[in-house]
């Protein structure tokens, strides 16, 4: 049940278990119902191993596993001293292992070596520490009642067994940013990882284990969302499930919680989010950020800023300022130290994202720079830049999770807002200005959990990440997202008043 995989350019390989890991062990599927999840390669399209797939009945064990955790070793059984030290060893653990995780990331994702090692790793490290921070801090309130007779206190309990289910756009980061304040305030987990991706979720899953998180509080499934995913967010036994992928998808999460226990849903789904450039605006770095907001990690980021709106009177210059800025990026193998950016993640992504490219073109937006498919091996989609697009064009409505940008012009401010908030999602936006009061009006009337101004796409763990509108529900990184893992009780407590019977 252990692979090892060729690491490209170096006479290494790295191991991974690929069993589920459960009880801090790698076990088989208890039916095997379910075939082997085929783990492929977006560089060169080769498979590069196969995981087991958990079937329904491997998710009851794992669910049974983090109960079991929650009763005796974790959950109110564990103080936040030593859960804050478990969270940094585990942090320490990761940092340590830096290049190997970055190195398999990048063979399972695409995404270059350097940029899972130096910012994905680099944020989750961060992410795991800030998180042990607050393992020890987590407080309740003593509220007055009455002094002489009466006071209630609030206690901040963990909210108990967690799904978590996740993408692969980010794989070790979206870990990262579920698993940590989950534990820091006592939930064990069980967690999904994409089926697409899910090597290094069971690497991470090692380090669990040596850092000496007690067996059951993290177990790691790798599934099909259709069956470990659905199977979660309908479990019986689970108190809250965790998910970031597709609004369609969230909304069948949703549905499953409702229809099962009413368990506590948190979502962060799609975007298609809105980039203002208005005309007072620093061009160059305005299209440095425009460039970042679309290209960083191959437009798979449902922050991405893929609807630029442009002022008329600099629309031309910056077009072409962008374009040349964009055509800079070099798209290649993640093991290649000058990509800047990978391949997209799978088959299917590519294909999708094709179909909004010939959409596109067919509704008659214009094609700037891109648009015109690779002839070699792997899931390459060069930066693409249509202009002179309308509201109602495909490539402007839905979310393409790609290269693939879509430019508009507008004319007053008025106009920016209007046709940056024509949207069912409100994940985040941008604009840039250097008219303060402009920044701030507009700011203020985006309607999006996250606005950047005069930067771009730059996420820090101490600040909520959330959406609005279809986008999502709940917050996650900063104090917000433990509130998320928390269920407050109150107690009150009588220590004097004397209840006169009958009424
Ligand atoms: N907000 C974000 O960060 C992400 C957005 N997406 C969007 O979704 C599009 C499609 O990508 P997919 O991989 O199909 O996304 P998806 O939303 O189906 O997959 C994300 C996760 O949900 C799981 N899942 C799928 N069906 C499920 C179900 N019925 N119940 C529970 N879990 C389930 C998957 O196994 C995976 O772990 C992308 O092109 C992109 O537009 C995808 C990934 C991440
Ligand atoms: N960039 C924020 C995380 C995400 O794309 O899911």
């Amino acid at each position: 049940m252990v692979v090892q995989i060729a690491i490209p350019n170096s006479n290494s390989t790295v191991s991974v278990a690929t069993g589920l890991f459960i009880n801090n062990e790698f076990v088989p599927s208890v039916d095997k119902a379910e075939e082997p999840i085929k783990v492929y390669n977006p560089s060169t399209e080769e498979v590069l191993c196969t995981v087991t797939s958990a079937s329904v009945k491997d998710i009851d064990v794992a669910v049974a596993a983090a109960r079991k955790a929650l009763k005796t070793t974790w959950g109110k059984n564990v103080t936040g001293f030593e859960r804050a030290r478990l969270i940094n060893k585990l942090a320490d653990l990761i940092e340590r292992d830096a290049q190997t995780l970055a190195e398999l990331e990048s063979l399972n994702n695409g995404k270059p070596v350097k940029i899972a090692r130096d910012f994905d790793i680099g944020d989750s490290v961060g992410c795991l520490r800030y998180y042990a921070g607050w393992a020890d801090k987590i407080t309740g309130q003593s509220i007055e009642i009455d002094r002489n007779m009466k006071v209630a206190v609030t206690h901040p309990e963990p909210i108990g067994v967690c799904g978590q289910i996740i993408p692969w756009n980010y794989p070790i980061q979206m870990w990262a940013w579920k698993v940590a304040p989950a534990l820091a305030v006592g939930c064990t987990i069980v967690m999904k990882p994409s089926e697409i991706t899910p090597l290094t979720a069971l690497k991470l899953s090692e380090l669990v284990k040596e850092a000496g998180f007690p067996p059951g509080v993290i177990n790691t499934v790798p599934s099909l969302g259709s069956v470990g995913g659905a199977a979660l967010a309908s479990h019986k036994d689970v108190d809250k499930v965790a998910f970031t992928g597709s609004t369609i998808t969230g909304r069948k999460i949703m549905e499953a919680a409702a229809t099962s226990n009413l368990k506590k849903v948190s979502l962060e789904l799609g975007g298609k989010s809105p980039h203002i450039i208005f005309e007072s605006a620093d061009i160059d770095q305005a299209a440095n950020w425009a460039a970042l907001g679309i290209l960083y990690n191959t437009g798979q980021d449902c922050t991405a800023g893929s609807r630029l709106y442009v002022q008329d009177t600099i629309y031309d210059k910056f077009l072409s300022v962008l374009a040349g800025k964009a055509k800079e990026l070099v798209i290649g193998d993640g093991f290649d130290e000058s990509s800047g950016g990978g391949p997209v993640v799978s088959k299917g992504q590519y294909d999708r994202v094709w179909n909004y490219i010939d959409s596109g073109k067919k509704e008659g937006a214009r094609v700037v720079i891109g648009g015109e498919k690779r002839s070699t091996p792997g899931y390459y989609v060069d930066a693409t830049i249509f202009a002179d697009v309308t509201p109602n064009m495909k490539i402007v409505k839905e979310e393409i999770f790609g290269p693939v940008l879509s430019v508009g012009k507008f004319h007053t401010e008025e106009e920016a807002i209007a046709l940056a908030n024509d949207t069912t999602y409100g994940l985040a936006a941008g604009l840039h200005s250097t008219d303060s009061s402009q920044c701030h009006r507009v700011s203020t009337a985006l309607e999006a959990g996250t606005v950047w101004v005069n930067q771009y796409n730059v996420l820090y763990n101490n600040v909520p990440f959330g959406g609005k509108k279809q986008s999502g529900i709940g917050r996650e990184l900063g104090s917000q997202a433990l509130d998320e893992y928390i269920s407050t009780k109150a107690v009150h407590w009588n220590y004097g008043e004397k209840l006169d019977w009958p009424l």
